[in-house]
């Protein structure tokens, strides 16, 4: 058993893939032996998370996921009888014993023959509680009885254990499908342990909230050939892409170029946004790019509103036509949005049509979506060689697909995809768990950061970071990916570095800026 989210790249498997390898492994073992590790790994796990727990509420469901929290009440209650009667295991059980499945029908038995007792009500109190109500048997939201024991494990404040999901969790969306009238604990201490695969689930969408720490035990199962992983979960920058020290022989221009093309003018119907583009500057020079310019959009031409940034000297700031006919265009990363206004869909053609690579953010994308022809200009790009990022959030992702923000949500692997393959693009769809997707490849869900970084500007820096990224000596498309991939989780981890060292205080899109690197 460990746990997820320190190291390397983990493979997410989604439900058909979970059942085939359940099914492969149960067939070569004897009957009910994955119930009886599962069982026992929930049990080891809750004593080391709650080794001082006074009373144990084992809440368990009518399919296999109850079986699991059986069998861990037949161990829990063991342990207790060995150490002097504590921890007091109070355990119940939604759904009729008769038509429990045949590995949980046979963990009951188990059960009550070492003389467990299945309680009618959950304990008045309780300070630590494992959730075996549903796992990935769970296809609709929780009624009855079951969503009753759900809403009070989940309003009580009382650290939990989560069997394999946490109960109502989609496996494949991170949905959650929440009890009617369920009113979650925020701050509630939650932990899931992930039964013989890791799941997509758990890491977006509602699935980082609900699930809370993951640890993960394959129950002794090596990974199944020719099951094919739904996605891929990030825990660390790819190697290829972490910060590496410098050779000393080098030079600014060995580290690229990078143009932010946004920020729209005060001038430009009294709303200025030229913060977003100094944002994602700064990002790109703390990111490591030799050279970060920007343009900055709807100023008067040949008056310049902002002629430098004085916290940051070192950004050069050109005007929009200087750079629009400068080699610029050819040879440096363009990272175009970031406050860009509606005057950025009067470049974006001309952008499209120059920059061998190039970074799509926020107005962008918006006009993007209001015209066909750019559309077409993005496949052409792809067909070229050339290199588009789109980074969305729901709501522009929702808009490029022509659906609705509720439908991207349902399913962000499956939206982030679609927009890879429907533009020829590199898609980071932002949000808990961000996806990266990339036309014919697997997709990746981020596994750092947190909600210091729900501010606004930070966007702009993770395009800004993304630029130097790209900025590098160019690489396969395989590199590329991973390169959009490590900036995407750089952003992230920087905010998880700040929550665990700030004494106070918010973070803001300016601090992240600085610590770009
Ligand atoms: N069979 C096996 O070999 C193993 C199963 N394992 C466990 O078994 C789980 C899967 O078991 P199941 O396939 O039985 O599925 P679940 O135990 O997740 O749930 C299925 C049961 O819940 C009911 N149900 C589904 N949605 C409901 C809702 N919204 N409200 C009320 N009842 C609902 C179904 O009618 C069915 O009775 C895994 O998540 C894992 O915890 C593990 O022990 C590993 C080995
Ligand atoms: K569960």
């Amino acid at each position: 058993m460990r746990r997820v989210g320190i190291h390397g790249t983990e493979p997410l498997y989604g439900l058909e893939a979970t059942r085939s390898i359940e099914r492969t492994a149960s067939s070569a073992l004897p009957p009910h032996t994955l119930m009886a590790r599962a069982g026992l790994r929930v049990a080891e796990l809750t004593r080391a998370l709650a080794p001082h727990a006074r009373c144990i509420w084992i809440a368990c469901g009518p399919g296999n996921n109850g079986g699991d929290g059986l069998v861990a009440a037949t161990h829990l209650q063991h342990f207790g009888r060995s150490t002097g009667g504590l921890p007091d295991i109070v355990v119940t059980l939604c759904g009729d014993p008769a038509r429990l499945p045949p590995d949980a029908a046979h963990a009951l038995q188990q059960a009550l023959a070492t003389g467990l007792q299945i309680q009618d009500a959950p304990p008045s109190s309780f300070d630590f509680a494992v959730d075996a109500l549903l796992g990935i048997g769970c296809r609709r939201p929780p009624e009855g009885l079951l969503a009753d024991h759900l809403r009070i494990l989940r309003s009580s404040g009382a650290p939990v254990l989560s069997v394999d999901l946490p109960s109502g969790l989609d496996i494949n969306t991170g949905v959650l499908m929440r009890a009617p009238g369920e009113n979650p604990q925020a701050s509630q201490e939650r932990h899931t342990l992930s039964l013989l695969t890791l799941k997509p689930g758990l890491f977006t969408a509602n699935g980082r909230d609900e699930a809370g720490q993951v640890w993960f035990d394959d129950l002794g199962v090596p990974p199944c050939d020719g099951v094919l992983a739904q996605a891929q979960l990030i825990c660390e920058a790819p190697h290829s892409t972490a910060p590496r020290r410098r050779a000393h022989a080098t030079h600014k221009g060995s580290y690229g170029e990078v143009v932010i093309l946004g920020g729209q003018d005060i001038a430009q119907a009294g709303a200025g946004m030229t913060g977003a583009a100094v944002l994602a500057a700064r990002a790109a020079l703390h990111g490591g790019a030799g050279r970060v310019y920007v343009a900055l959009l709807g100023e008067t031409p040949g008056e310049p509103a902002v002629r430098w940034d004085p916290e940051c000297p070192e950004l050069m700031f050109r005007s929009v036509a200087a750079l629009m006919s400068s080699a610029l265009m050819q040879t440096a990363v363009i990272v175009c949005g970031c406050g860009g206004g509606d005057v950025v869909a009067e470049l974006l053609p001309a952008v499209l049509a120059q920059a061998p690579a190039l970074v799509l953010d926020a107005d962008a994308l918006n006009a993007i979506v209001k015209d066909s022809h750019l559309q077409a200009r993005l496949q052409e790009r792809s067909a070229s060689g050339w290199i588009t990022v789109l980074t969305p959030h729901p709501l522009e992702a929702a808009r490029l697909l022509g659906s609705d923000t509720a439908t991207v949500m349902s399913d962000r692997l499956a939206a982030a995809q679609h927009l890879s393959d429907r533009f020829a693009a590199i898609c980071v769809l932002k949000g808990s768990g961000s996806v990266i997707s990339a036309p014919g490849r697997m997709p990746m869900i981020n596994a750092s950061g947190n909600a210091a970084l729900a501010t606004a500007g930070t966007g702009d820096v993770l395009a800004g970071m993304i630029g130097s990224a790209l900025a590098l000596p160019p690489g396969s498309f395989e590199q590329t990916v991973q390169r959009v991939a490590g900036a995407v989780h750089q952003h992230g981890r920087l905010a998880d570095r700040w929550i665990q060292t700030a004494h106070a205080g918010h973070l803001t899109a300016s601090m992240l800026a600085e610590q770009a690197l």
